[in-house]
């Protein structure tokens, strides 16, 4: 078994289904892009361990994580992945600091180190100013900061961002996926990006997974799909970004 990522997933949402496979290599970054209700959310949350597996199998540096066939299914906090969602999911009730130090405390490192860790973040993110700050009083780019410090605190072998930069206007997009894109490559981590703008796919990530109906109907560069697109979907998506 390779050392990176290997997804074979088979799963259901009321009546959807998505059925795909594919494998990363260590340190590869990927961008998953389809048009809404492809499915992109599902393998999100299918990777993340809140939708189970009908069948297939997860499996993150040799380490299974969910195998239908034998009853085996790691709770999302035993997969210890670094995931940010959609709207971000900052917890409401603590600072924007102990948002960043939750990932360190649920796996038992004490409060102040944890603290201290998250500040660095949190530093290192460019929004050290906002630590006090509850979710509420956030601006949208500093959410999307104090998300991201969450998600990759914890050095996580496999990082999952659900539509990461989408909250941001205009203006704050075009900086912060410049910075994400340097974040992602320092942290050298598998990154596995969701978005449905095919700028933020290609400026993010070294190759494109594309998602339509629940199923994989493309894998390659942005060059590659462009010169042989093989849906009319990813022939239009790529259009857009020439
Ligand atoms: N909780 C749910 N119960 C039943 N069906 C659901 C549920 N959540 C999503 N679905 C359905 O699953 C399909 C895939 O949804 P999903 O959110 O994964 O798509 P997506 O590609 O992330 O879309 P978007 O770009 O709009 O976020 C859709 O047809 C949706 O209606």
């Amino acid at each position: 078994m390779s050392p990176g990522l290997h997804a074979d997933i088979a799963a259901r949402r009321g009546e959807f289904s998505l059925e795909l496979q594919f494998s990363l290599a260590p340190g590869a970054t990927a961008a998953v892009l389809g048009p809404n209700g492809a499915g992109k959310s599902t393998l999100v949350d299918a990777l993340a361990g809140l939708v189970p597996l009908t069948r297939g199998e997860v499996v993150l540096g040799g380490r299974a994580l969910e195998r239908p066939s034998e009853r085996l299914r790691l709770t999302p906090q035993e997969r210890g992945l670094g995931v940010m969602f959609q709207g971000y999911c900052l917890f409401g009730h603590m600072s924007a600091r102990d948002n960043v130090a939750y990932g360190l405390r649920a796996r038992g490192v004490g409060r102040q180190r944890a603290r201290a860790e998250a500040q660095v973040w949190l530093e290192r993110l460019g929004v050290a100013e906002v630590g006090d700050l509850r979710p509420a009083a956030l601006s949208g780019g500093q959410a999307q900061r104090v998300a991201l410090a969450r998600a990759m605190i914890t050095r996580p072998a496999l990082l999952l961002l659900d539509e990461p930069l989408a909250a941001l206007d205009v203006s704050a997009r075009a900086q912060a996926r410049r910075l994400l894109a340097g974040w992602l490559a320092e942290a050298g981590t598998i990154s596995l990006i969701v978005s449905h703008d095919v700028r933020d796919a290609v400026a993010l990530a070294d190759e494109l997974l594309v998602v339509e109906g629940g199923r994989l109907t493309a894998r390659g560069t942005a060059a590659e799909l462009r010169a042989r697109p093989p849906t009319a979907y990813v022939a239009a998506v790529l259009a857009e970004d020439a």
